[in-house]
């Protein structure tokens, strides 16, 4: 699914009243009109609930006035509060139509805090349409501010018009102050504000609704930004005749005697993902405790530390199909060794996920990027964390950047995962965020086993970025089949993993 901008829904509102002779007029009673049937939709009907409808000036609080008509269709128990005069042709028309049928209105300036404290606090649902996606600066009124405090406090349930109120369309952030809906409907396609935190939160259940905005390739609209789902996600394709060298191999290099179940926990999510032949090259504590869980992986021990010459030469040997993951546990002492072992894997054509400490090791020289083969795919997963070094930015300029993360994918022609509660993948063309999983995934080990399953999905051909789509999606449902949420180790993702595929494969 689609997901778009302030700026690109009003484009493709523009497009469709320019190119579509749909007027504005018609989308925003459809806007209403949608908004009124997922209420029903979600709590029942109408005639023994009151409703309180907070509008503001511009479109946002149009729509709430047609909310507010075609209510009156059902119950008299409408009311409106209204947060300015309306200042749009259309949302004036809406708003004089609502008194023609009869609606009342109060102004929040007549009623004052307490006044319209009252009125919500004794209203069944209350509506908010007081600002959509035109918010264009923090709201810093006092008089608005209390307003939305006080619909946060006393309102039984709210349904926001688009966007909650004082969220961000574009990124998610709150603009001073927000309302905490319990639903919101929102119109053509979701914003990326519904999709990145707090915004995510704060929108309670999310409704997209038709409102006879033509699909993109009528209005010949091209939207780099998706909402991964299961309709779009390829699988592995195992042919019945296929045997273990059918599928690629699968090289984690990773672990030190500081960290040494990490690159355990992504070859043994390799295999788990379906790749059919893992190697762990590795020290040797590492090597014994990836023996002990499972026989079936391959080990190379490489001695005490890892050495330039030694990786060098076994680099030499693997076939050109070998996915590589190097990083996890593996520490950041000795990093210039490290680093030079990255470069030599950078000058393979073998496709590489560069996770946890490889990637702090890499931000010590990020532009060895530039020295790899360029028909070769690189995959990195940073978390915030690990971006923040990666781009030299301060964390909070790092975190749910969804623009930054297209761009450093496209300077450097690599696929890059920034993993959080929403994750962002780029490929330097388009840009998707993920928004399965939940707290179960927040636990030191799961990122080393989401690079395993990414490899595992690549070993069997799946092109690079397809895997990192459904590897993201399928590694959040995996999450979230923990039965009690939070209370469990990392390690226990990997047994999720295989029912994780077979839900996304039954969904399909
Ligand atoms: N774009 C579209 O295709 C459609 C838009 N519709 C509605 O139109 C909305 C957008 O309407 P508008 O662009 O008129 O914008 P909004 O109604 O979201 O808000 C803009 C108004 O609030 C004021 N404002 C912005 N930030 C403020 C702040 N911090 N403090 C105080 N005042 C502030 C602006 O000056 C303006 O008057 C959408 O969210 C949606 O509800 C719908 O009618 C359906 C179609
Ligand atoms: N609240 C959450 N909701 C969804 N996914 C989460 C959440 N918290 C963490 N994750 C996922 O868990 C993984 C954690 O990875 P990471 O931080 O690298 O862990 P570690 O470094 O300990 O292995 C990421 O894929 C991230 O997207
Ligand atoms: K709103």
């Amino acid at each position: 699914m689609f997901v778009i901008t302030s700026k690109e829904m009003k484009e493709l509102e523009k497009r469709t009243i320019t190119d579509f002779d749909i007027s504005e007029e018609i989308l925003m009673e459809r806007a209403g009109i949608s908004v009124v049937q997922a209420i029903w939709n979600e709590y029942g009907e109408f005639s023994n609930k009151s409703f309180v409808i907070i509008c503001g000036s511009g479109n946002n609080g149009g729509d709430g006035y047609v909310v507010a008509r075609d209510l009156l269709n059902y119950t008299e128990a409408v009311r409106v509060i209204s947060v300015g005069h309306p200042t749009t042709e259309v949302a004036k028309k809406n708003y004089e139509r609502y008194l023609k049928h009869g609606g009342i209105v109060y102004t929040y300036s007549e009623l004052g805090l307490e006044g319209a404290s009252k009125i919500i606090s004794e209203a069944d649902i209350v509506v908010d349409a007081l600002f959509g996606t035109g918010l264009n600066r923090e709201i810093n009124d006092e008089e608005l501010t209390k307003l939305i405090e006080v619909m946060n406090l006393y309102s039984k349930c709210i349904v926001s018009v688009d966007i909650p109120s004082g969220v961000c369309a574009d990124d998610g952030k709150i603009m001073g102050c927000a309302v905490q809906a319990d639903l919101t409907v929102t119109f053509g396609l979701p914003k990326v504000g519904h999709f990145l935190f707090p915004g995510r939160e704060l929108c309670g259940k999310l409704k997209i609704a038709k409102i006879g905005i033509p699909s993109l390739d009528m209005l010949t609209c091209d939207i780099n930004k998706e909402l991964i789902t299961t309709e779009k996600l390829r699988l592995p394709n195992r042919p019945r005749w296929s045997n273990k060298g059918t599928y690629s191999q699968v090289i984690i290099i990773g672990g030190s005697n500081k960290y040494i179940g990490a690159p355990v926990l992504s070859a043994l999510s390799a295999l788990r993902s379906g790749a059919s032949m893992v190697k762990v090259v590795s020290v040797s504590k590492v090597c014994q405790c990836a023996m002990s869980h499972d026989p079936a992986l391959i080990c190379v021990n490489i001695g005490e530390d890892f050495n330039v010459e030694k990786l060098e030469d076994f680099i030499a040997t693997v076939s050109k199909d070998v996915v590589f993951v190097v990083g996890p546990g593996w520490d950041t002492q000795n990093s210039e060794e490290k680093l030079s072992i990255i470069k030599k894997l950078l000058l393979t054509s073998n496709t590489l996920i560069i996770d946890a400490d490889g990637l702090n090791v890499l931000s010590q020289n990020i532009d060895l990027l530039r020295e790899k083969n360029s028909s070769k795919s690189v995959i990195l997963t940073p978390h915030p964390g690990e971006f923040s070094r990666l781009t030299k930015k301060s964390l909070e300029k790092v975190k749910q950047n969804y623009e930054l993360v297209h761009e450093f994918s496209k300077e450097y022609g690599v696929i890059t995962v920034l993993k959080d509660a929403t994750s962002i993948v780029s490929d330097g063309k388009k840009i998707y965020f993920n928004i399965t999983g939940n707290t179960s995934l927040s636990k030191a080990g799961s990122g080393d086993i989401l690079s395993g399953l990414l490899a595992g999905l690549i070993s069997q051909h799946l092109e690079p970025v397809e895997a990192v789509k459904t590897g993201v999606y399928v590694f959040g449902l995996a999450g979230e089949m923990v039965p009690v949420e939070g209370m469990n180790s990392a390690f226990s993702i990997l047994n999720y993993i295989p029912e994780a595929f077979k839900r996304l494969r039954e969904s399909k």
